[in-house]
């Protein structure tokens, strides 16, 4: 019988993308199999299991697909944080280092009330940017964060040391070497 797979073995490297010298770590194939989908979601969620979560906040745009099962699993809402000028409502913004410049993530100023508990979710950890943007927003509306949680791992990029130093609890499921 062949070995069990892991959530890294459906994880599909392309090479050269966005960029030359990047390893683009694509987790659509993951996403696309049923056993591999399931799995991430189980895995995502085992650290939590018994842990009071009110809100799942997922980070645009691979976030939303990962938050949205997890939430379902919960029986919890869903809240998305998005790119700038994408949200319809009122929002609250911060603003996150790029390789180049800078970017925008939003969340919409009523969609966590204070003391909710919430989980942040995306596919992918690197700088941390990104998630450390989505953690000031959250916490801006006077949400607490319960834990990160990704799939890949980069941590050569610095992202897991950074929100653990920030005082976070950081949980993925996989880790490659490099950018
Ligand atoms: O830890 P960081 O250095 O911030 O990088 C991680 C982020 O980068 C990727 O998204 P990307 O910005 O490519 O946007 P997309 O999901 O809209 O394609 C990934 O899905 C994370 O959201
Ligand atoms: N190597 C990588 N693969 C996929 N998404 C990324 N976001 C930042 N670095 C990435």
């Amino acid at each position: 019988m062949p070995p069990l797979k892991t959530v890294q073995d459906y994880i599909r490297t392309i090479v050269d993308f966005p960029h030359d010298g990047i390893l683009f770590r694509d987790v659509t194939t993951l996403f696309a199999d049923p056993r591999g989908f399931r799995m991430a979601i189980d895995q995502m969620l085992h650290p939590y299991a018994g842990q009071p979560i009110d809100k799942v906040a997922g980070l645009e745009a691979r976030g939303f697909i990962l938050g949205g099962a997890i939430a379902h699993q919960l029986s919890v809402g869903f809240v998305p944080i998005r790119k700038k000028g994408k949200l319809p409502g009122a929002v609250i913004s911060e603003e996150y280092q790029l390789e180049y410049g800078e970017a925008v993530v939003e969340l919409h100023d009523d969609a966590i009330q204070p003391g909710e508990r919430v989980l942040l979710v995306d596919d992918l950890l690197a700088t941390g940017g990104t998630a450390a943007a989505g953690i000031r927003l959250i916490e801006r509306l006077g949400g607490i964060i319960t834990g990160c949680a990704f799939v890949v791992d980069l941590p050569d990029l610095g992202g897991h040391k950074r929100l653990t130093d920030m005082g976070m609890d950081v949980h993925t499921l996989c880790a490659f070497d490099g950018l």
